[in-house]
């Protein structure tokens, strides 16, 4: 700070130098009045000592001079000395005056020094004592170490969080010793090679080992402190996050139910053995496809709760057939994939199948009731070939497809051409999907005729697909597949409405046809289908359709399935005023012993047994046809005799008292606009014989 200074007698002259000079002056002047009083005296003298005055006069001048001189010289030395010791003197004063103001200069910066000091000093102790309480309050466990790992320092949250007190940590091999060894170089190598430069934070997850023997989780931050050999590392607890991640994981990656590896979890860990069988062409591995067969009806019938817990037991029981090593997985519904790593040989991958079809052959209880499990299992026994995971499974998936279609409970090794069949199943599913959305199916109509007259007694109503760029495509090539994937459910569904509306409408048209019934076949599904009763009563109820209209087809392997269900079910349906005709009897299984229990009410002879009435060289097949129609007619059932083509065959079963014929002899299944343009008969109603059959033409329609 600068600080005017007041100079009263100007800049050269100071009042200690201006003193001496004035004093000079007096001292001259005392010296002539001195020499005047003198030369006075010596004239006096003179004039009293008797000299002439001339002579005095000049002896006083003389003096006077003299003294004059005397006191000038006196007085300029004195002068010169007064004025150099003056000018010292203010020379000195102005060095004093400066080194002065050179003084409270310093005296100010020391002052302030000693201000920004104290200041300094009084933010160091707030700044350490801030960084003391975030220190000891972060929250979080935070220590300072030395490079090497030692521990210099650590907060009480540390010593909670890991357990161990000071001493413990000070006399440890450093916190490093607490992690898992692998992990441990690394960072002891990040830090030895940082600590120095100051490089950014290094943040990690590594576990800990607790003083209790407990492995945390945590999430460690290491910064090098700048200018220091310490690294300060702060530890934020993550084991219930990691946990949380564990469950979030498990959940991700396993099925609920089962607690099995899902199908995003078996794709991963297979695609990782192709990956690793691909480096070591040695390392064979296998994959099994298992779906358990019928497990809808299982689900349908004893209820939800039930199909889960059969899924439990399925899957542990798979578990006790292969080793730790094998992965089993829950692909979705009923579904499950088996992947056998590292098989020492092919003979590996039979030992378990064998082991699962054995297992198998025990029953599972579940609440008390032994159920036996039955699985439709493709093999893919060598997947080294492959290229992706994907398409292990597209093939595994495709063969045990191929053990479903033959029946169920086998096994099917995979072979190229399953995959074709498969991907045309896949590819008829599909464009089946979109056929029933965009109704691209339609129903022809075949009459059925008495034998006894020729007249039309019912229509059996058979699906047909109009499928773009494919034509009219018949019901083998599309119903079998319906069956396979289910949507033989919808499809059903809309063939019984359809042909119920279309009965209904021609009956309210052309009342001759009030006695006419439309046969609609049911497939083995659709049976097994717990809505069907209701769906049935629905539709009659809908179109308005008498009962005694309708006549279900089912076939003879399906009621035989299950006779017991069958048996109680066709009865229920029968009540309602339906009738039951059971389709291709005689091709399936042996119902003799059933036969009279079943509620039904028609035999449709297959057109096998058919077809080699005429043309066959052996008696037996006419027997046979014979040996049918004759219980027929023992258990009060009517019989209709199915694909009539020549007049031979119906000649025979007219002999044999066979009440109804279908076939092309007669009519083919036709359109309902055919049906009415060209066999109708406008007037009366009723419907025209086609004219090759030999019958009048025209025939009223028999009941
Ligand atoms: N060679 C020859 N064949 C004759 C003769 N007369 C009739 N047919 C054919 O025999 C089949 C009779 O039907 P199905 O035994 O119930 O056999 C049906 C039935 O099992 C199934 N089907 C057709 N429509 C449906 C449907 O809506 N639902 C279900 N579940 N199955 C259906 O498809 C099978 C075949 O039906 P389509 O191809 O229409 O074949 C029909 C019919 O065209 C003949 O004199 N000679």
């Amino acid at each position: 700070m600068s600080k005017a200074t007041f100079k009263p007698f100007g800049d050269d002259m100071s009042p200690i130098t201006e003193v001496p000079r004035l004093r000079s002056r007096l001292e001259r002047y005392s010296l002539v009045i001195v020499g005047l009083f003198i030369s006075a005296g010596f004239l006096g003298a003179n004039t009293l000592v008797g000299f002439d005055a001339d002579m005095s006069t000049l002896i006083a001048v003389g003096v006077v001079f003299f003294f004059s001189l005397f006191a000038q010289t006196l007085i300029n030395a004195h002068s010169d000395m007064q004025f150099r010791l003056a000018e010292s003197n203010r020379v000195l004063e102005s060095r004093v005056s400066e080194r002065t103001l050179d003084l409270t200069r310093i005296n100010v910066q020391l002052t302030d020094e000693i201000h920004l000091r104290q200041e300094a000093e009084r933010l160091l102790r707030a700044s350490e004592s801030r960084y003391r309480t975030i220190f000891e309050n972060a929250g979080t466990a935070i220590m300072i170490c030395d490079h090497q790992g030692q521990v210099l320092l650590a907060n009480s949250q540390l010593h909670d969080m890991l357990g161990y007190t000071a001493e413990e940590l000070r006399d440890s091999n450093g916190w490093m010793a607490f992690m898992e060894v692998g992990q441990q170089a690394r960072i002891l190598r990040w830090s030895v090679e940082n600590h120095a430069t100051g490089s950014s934070p290094r943040c990690f997850e590594s576990a800990l080992q607790c003083k209790n023997g407990e492995n945390k989780h945590f999430y460690v931050t290491m910064a090098t402190i700048l200018g220091r050999p310490e690294v300060l590392v702060s530890l934020v607890d993550i084991s219930e996050l990691k946990q949380a991640e564990r469950r979030l994981f498990h959940q991700a990656f396993h099925d609920p139910l089962t607690d099995l590896p899902n199908r995003a979890l078996f794709m991963e860990v297979l695609d990782m053995t192709l990956r690793r069988s691909r480096r070591n062409r040695e390392c064979l591995f296998s994959v099994l496809y298992l779906d358990i067969d019928r497990f809808k009806y299982v689900n349908d019938s004893m209820g939800h709760l039930f199909g889960d817990q059969l899924l439990v037991r399925f899957a542990n029981a798979i578990k006790t057939c292969l080793r730790d090593s094998d992965t089993v997985a829950r692909m979705g519904g009923d579904e499950f994939a088996v992947l056998l790593d590292n098989v020492q040989g092919l003979e590996y991958t039979d030992v378990v199948v064998e082991r699962i079809t054995t297992m198998l052959r025990k029953p599972l209880d579940i609440n008390g009731h032994e159920i036996f499990c039955a699985v439709s299992m493709g093999i893919m026994a060598d997947c080294r070939a492959y290229e992706n995971a994907d398409d292990i499974i597209r093939d595994a998936d495709a063969a045990m497809y191929e053990a479903k279609s033959a029946g169920g409970d086998c096994c099917k090794m995979f072979e190229k051409r399953m995959y074709r069949r498969f991907k045309r199943v896949l590819e008829l599913e599909t464009a089946m999907r979109k056929a029933l959305e965009n109704e691209e199916f339609v129903l022809h109509y075949q009459p059925i005729v008495s034998m006894k007259c020729g007249g039309v007694s019912s229509f059996e109503a058979l699906a047909r697909w109009q499928r773009k760029g494919f034509g009219l495509t018949p019901p083998a090539e599309f119903i079998p597949v319906a069956e396979e994937t289910g949507l033989i459910l919808p499809l059903g569904r809309w063939v019984l409405a359809k042909a119920c509306e279309q009965m209904s409408l021609w009956q309210k048209t052309y009342p001759a046809l009030a006695d006419c019934s439309v046969c609609v076949n049911l497939s083995g599904r659709q049976f097994k289908d717990p809505d069907l009763e209701e769906h049935i009563m629905q539709v009659l109820q809908d179109t308005g359709l008498s009962p005694k209209s309708l006549k279900l087809e089912i076939t003879e392997n399906e009621v035989m399935h299950n006779p017991e269900r069958a048996i109680e079910l066709l009865g229920r349906i029968r009540k309602l005023g339906i009738k039951i005709m059971v389709d291709d009897f005689g091709t399936g299984y042996s119902s003799l012993s059933y036969l009279h229990r079943f509620p039904i009410d028609v035999l449709k002879l297959d057109r096998n047994f058919v077809d080699r009435l005429d043309t066959s060289t052996v008696p037996s097949d006419r027997k046979i046809v014979e040996a049918i129609v004759a219980l027929a007619h023992g258990l009060n059932l009517e019989v209709v005799a199915e694909g009539v083509e020549r007049v031979a065959q119906r000649e025979f079963l007219a002999k044999l008292n066979c009440q109804f014929a279908q076939g092309f002899l007669y009519y083919r299944p036709m359109p309902p606009e055919m049906i009415r343009e060209g066999y109708l008969d406008k007037s009366s109603g009723k419907i025209l014989m086609p004219p090759n059959t030999h019958h009048p033409s025209l025939i009223s329609h028999h009941p």
